[in-house]
């Protein structure tokens, strides 16, 4: 670390704000900084220059940036100094923290650059955390995902993840292979003592209770929860004119989607996200699913029934006005394999006691736990019955999400543990079986290896290129 290059990137976003940030970390952070910065001295910068020649570290500079060339004040500043190992880097960083503007920004880091600095990449300075030990690979993750958590609940997540949560699990598991792994290599060194180094049936217990069964809960807490952290995809699916377009403007409270008496209103996709009870969702709402010639319409309901196979969930939305058409039952058959709920709409045109004739295999199963609604009944036009909506939704997606464990695996982390996963069962049967050491030490080892890219112990460079080109300039 000590011989790359001094990077220096402006840390804060485009625009006018109150304070905008340029990083410098590296070597020469702490000499370019003493040939751009002149501490305050009343209040003229340029008449005695009064730069420190030693800075200390964790202390908040008051004072102005000048070009040393001519002597020209481009702004007044507040200089952070954060002397290697005890910064973010475990580099030298220095932070200029100047009044936020693009021209001012840019004038600023261009100096910088000149004397010496090159222009960090995206997420470089949190790779360097990460080359240097300070953070694993996942932590370096939760820094995009704190970036870019919409709701509370994905933050929640996020922080836990740079706390090292995710990286803690692991590391016992690991652990816990570890073990296995020196009692099979005693084995392979040792044929004659394998009584002796390895009790067989208490090795297969550990990798069950201590590896199988946490690595398959880590997986099913991906499956149940991810949405939380990549988000509830929802879609509304209906035949025309039952009041779709009006139900996605009801959820996201503004007039987004054109909605008309006419059917057929709706003929290409409108896509939002928004945030349900915590959780972040993106909405789609579709072309109204039925029989027709129009060649317009006959495409957006293609690619409808397209979208319903991407979908987490499906608002089947029908009109309560009205019998269930040929259509209705058309559309059931083509989402009834996914997870969906009946949304009744038009209620304020029927009684209040009127008992719709709907299908059982339409309604959500009872659970009295939950008190989930079978169906919902809801007239969007007077913003009836939405917010019950609202509830059903966050209930149904969090069926299976335990709200005490915030532990999310992302994708890569997934794929990960599924690897592992499946050579630490190939070990814990190879054991039973009388396999020889030497193929169990192999599964082990790959077990291992798989956990390892979770951290970043063990991993390509393209994969790591990958991660942190999901970073913006200067993080
Ligand atoms: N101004 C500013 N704000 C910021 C950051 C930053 O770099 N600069 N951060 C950037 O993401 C985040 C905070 N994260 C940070 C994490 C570690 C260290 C750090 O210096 N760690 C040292 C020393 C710790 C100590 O002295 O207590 C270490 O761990 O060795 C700094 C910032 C958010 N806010
Ligand atoms: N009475 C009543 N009318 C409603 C309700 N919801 C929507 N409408 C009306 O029904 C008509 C159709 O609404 P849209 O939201 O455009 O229906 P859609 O399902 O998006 O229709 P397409 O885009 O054509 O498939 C409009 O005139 C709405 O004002 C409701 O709860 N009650
Ligand atoms: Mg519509």
């Amino acid at each position: 670390m000590t011989n790359s290059a001094t990077i220096a990137a402006i840390a804060t976003p485009a625009g006018s704000g109150g304070i905008g940030i340029i990083k410098i970390s590296g070597k020469d952070a702490l000499t370019i900084a003493a040939s751009v910065f002149r501490k305050s001295c009343g209040r003229t910068p340029n008449s005695e220059p009064r730069t420190p020649n030693v800075f200390e570290s964790h202390r908040l500079y008051h004072g102005y940036v000048v070009n040393p060339e001519n002597g020209r004040v481009l702004d007044e500043i507040l200089l952070a100094v954060m002397v290697a190992p005890y910064s973010y880097t475990r580099e030298d960083v220095v932070e200029i923290h100047a009044h936020s503007g693009p021209a001012v920004l840019t004038a600023i880091l261009n100096l910088v650059l000149k004397h010496g600095a090159r222009l960090a990449d995206p997420g470089e300075f949190t790779k360097r955390a990460y080359l240097s030990g300070r953070i694993d690979l996942t932590q370096a993750e939760a820094v995009i995902d704190i970036i870019n958590a919409k709701t509370e609940k994905s933050l929640d997540i996020a922080t836990a993840q740079i706390r090292g949560n995710i990286k803690a699990h692991i590391e016992s598991v690991r652990d816990s292979l570890f073990h296995i792994l020196a009692e099979t290599e005693a084995a392979i060194d040792f044929p004659e003592d394998v009584e002796e180094t390895i009790d067989t049936d208490s090795a297969v217990e550990v990798i069950q209770n201590q590896v199988v069964d946490k690595l398959n809960k880590l997986i099913k807490q991906y499956e149940n929860a991810h949405f939380l952290r990549d988000g509830l995809k929802v879609l509304i699916a209906g035949r025309p004119n039952v009041g779709k377009s009006s139900l996605m403007n009801c959820l996201l409270r503004k007039d987004r989607a054109i909605v008309t008496p006419i059917p057929g209103t709706t003929r290409d996709f409108i896509e939002e996200t928004l945030n349900i009870r915590g959780i972040p969702v993106t909405i789609t709402d579709t072309a109204g699913l039925h029989e027709t010639d129009d060649p317009v319409e006959i495409l957006g309901i293609k690619k409808a029934y397209e979208y319903i196979e991407d979908a987490d969930l499906i608002l089947f939305m029908t009109d309560l006005s009205q019998p269930l058409t040929p259509d209705d039952h058309e559309i059931y058959e083509k989402i009834s394999h996914k997870n969906f709920i009946l949304v009744a709409n038009k209620a304020d045109l029927v009684e209040e006691k009127f008992e719709p004739d709907i299908p059982d295999a339409w309604k959500l199963p009872i659970s009295p736990e939950l008190r989930k609604p079978e169906i919902i009944k809801t007239s969007v036009r007077y913003d009836r019955g939405v917010d019950a909506l609202r509830d059903l939704i966050a209930a149904v997606s969090m069926g299976g999400y335990d709200d005490k464990n915030t532990i999310i695996p992302n994708l890569r982390h997934k794929l990960a543990l599924e690897r592992g996963l499946q050579a630490a069962s190939s070990a814990a049967s190879g054991i039973q079986n009388g396999t020889p050491f030497e193929l169990i030490s192999m599964d082990i080892q790959e077990s291992l290896d798989s956990l390892g890219e979770i951290l970043g112990i063990t991993i390509r460079e393209d994969i790591l290129d990958q991660i942190f080109s999901r970073f913006c300039i200067g993080k």
